[in-house]
């Protein structure tokens, strides 16, 4: 059923007046008020009508007066004028303004007042209904259920994103691949003021040095060869939200002097423009590496670096949280079973103890993919401790013979993925689970 209003109609004329009070009551569950005079609406508006109709001639307040004071007070209260004249230029005059509606004095008006504030009234449900939505996705963001784990680590860290998400201060998040930098980020964007405008991930270590001004910043029409048409760049794409700048430590120092000369002036000009774009957006920055030894090396400007660290975060590796070893892995197991509709599989002491053992290089993103080939490979009931392998290739004969180090196989198994897929790399980043930049970096380094 529709919510009843409280309708205010400002009126002189006490016949006319009534006339529109008796009508618009037909609706017994709304609350119909009649004010003489602009002074008198103006006196009750404590009463928090949800839609005042004005009389465009009244004696003491012209209409467009009394629709600016209401606009001005009460933004949010709908406000529909009724005039005896047909000026078009009046009534365009008056929706610029604010006015909700504006209708003509004639025999029709009843009718298409009462029309009016129905559609005001399914408005109205629809917001609310938004509201209760968008209040559901915030407190999904619920901190503990999307960072899963109970370690003394995780648990101080959600204090900590609590007080980022509640001030627009910049954020920095230090962690190995897969320990969840991203997910923390995102979390905060959600439950922060700005959670209904745009969270945009960027890669730095992702895209090639010579592009990466233009994927910031934007590019005009021209501005380069390849410039066919006008870009707008992630900054401009995350404005009102929250921009979320991954492996920043693999920054050149050329954009590094460009990224600091946006933050420090809050506008910044798309390659090859002019014009001076104003910045509205909450940075987030993540890095596997030390960003201060960075600095000390010289390889990071010690400006951007304070104008960058705001609240520091660090996600310990997995390795160093205990028993959230298990805890996740159950949770990616219950996931898996949800996900494919499987009934629940256990994790026997065996296959927990071995799971402990291990130290995740991958992190979490490691955890999460042997969990679900342990789930594939399991009885179905439980998870065995042969169900569980170290790595993908760990299946092949005589693979783990050759006493390789860790970095020597993982090169050995990229090389192969990527031979494999026609040097793909978002597709090979995909069926490895691992972040793109991971691979991208060991190219750059000529690891491959
Ligand atoms: N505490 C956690 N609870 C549940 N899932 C997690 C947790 N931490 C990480 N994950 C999952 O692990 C995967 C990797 O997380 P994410 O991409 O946030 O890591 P990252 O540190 O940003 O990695 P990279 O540095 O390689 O980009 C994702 O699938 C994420 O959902």
């Amino acid at each position: 059923m529709d919510a009843p209003f409280t309708i205010f109609i400002v009126e002189d004329d006490p016949w006319y007046g009534q006339l529109l009070h008796y009508h618009l009551s037909l609706n017994p569950e709304d609350t119909v008020q009649l004010w003489s005079s602009g002074q008198e609406c103006l006196d009750n508006m404590h009463l928090r009508p949800d839609v005042v109709t004005i009389d465009f001639s009244l004696p003491d307040i012209s209409g467009d007066k009394l629709l600016a004071r209401l606009r001005q007070r009460w933004p949010e209260i709908p406000v529909i004028i009724i005039s005896a004249q047909n000026k078009i230029t009046t009534a365009v005059q008056l929706l610029k303004a604010g006015a909700t509606d504006y209708l003509v004095k004639d025999d029709n008006t009843k009718d298409l007042l009462w029309n009016a504030i129905q559609r005001l009234r399914e408005t109205s449900a629809l917001r609310e209904q938004v509201k209760r939505l968008e209040d559901q996705l915030v407190s999904k963001y619920d901190f503990s259920k999307i960072l899963k784990g109970h370690s003394p680590a995780i648990e101080g860290l959600f204090g900590l994103m609590e007080r980022a998400a509640l001030t627009p201060v910049n954020v920095s998040i230090t962690g190995e691949t897969g320990t969840g930098k991203e997910l923390v980020a995102k979390a905060i964007h959600m439950k922060s003021g700005r959670h209904k405008k745009p969270f945009v991930a960027v890669n730095m270590a992702a895209i090639p040095a010579e592009l990466l001004e233009s994927e910031l910043f934007g590019h005009e029409k021209g501005a380069f060869t390849s410039a066919v048409v006008r870009k707008i760049g992630k900054f401009e794409e995350a404005h009102g939200g929250t921009l979320f700048l991954d492996e920043i430590g693999d920054l050149n120092l050329a954009i590094q002097s460009k990224l600091l000369r946006v933050l420090q002036e809050r506008e910044l000009q798309r390659v090859g423009g002019n014009e001076r774009i104003k910045l509205d957006v909450r940075l987030i920055t993540a890095t596997h590496k030390s960003l201060s030894e960075e600095v000390r090396n010289n390889n990071f400007r010690e400006d951007l670096y304070y104008r960058i660290i705001g609240l520091p975060l660090v996600l310990p590796p997995l390795r160093e949280r205990g028993s959230d070893v298990l805890f996740l892995a159950k949770h990616f197991v219950d996931e898996f079973c949800r996900e494919y509709q499987k009934p629940p599989i256990s994790l026997t002491i065996g296959a927990q103890d071995k799971l402990q053992a291990y130290n995740y290089p991958g992190n979490v993103r490691e955890l999460k993919t042997i969990i679900e080939l342990a789930a594939v490979l399991s009885n179905g009931h439980e998870i065995e401790p042969a169900d569980i392998l170290f790595a993908p290739a760990g299946r092949e004969a005589g693979f783990l013979d050759s006493e390789r180090t860790l970095r020597e196989y993982t090169r050995t198994i990229v090389r192969h993925y990527l031979s494999k897929y026609q040097d793909n790399v978002p597709l090979v980043a995909q069926k490895l689970d691992v972040g793109k930049s991971t691979i991208y970096k060991m190219i750059q380094d000529g690891e491959i």
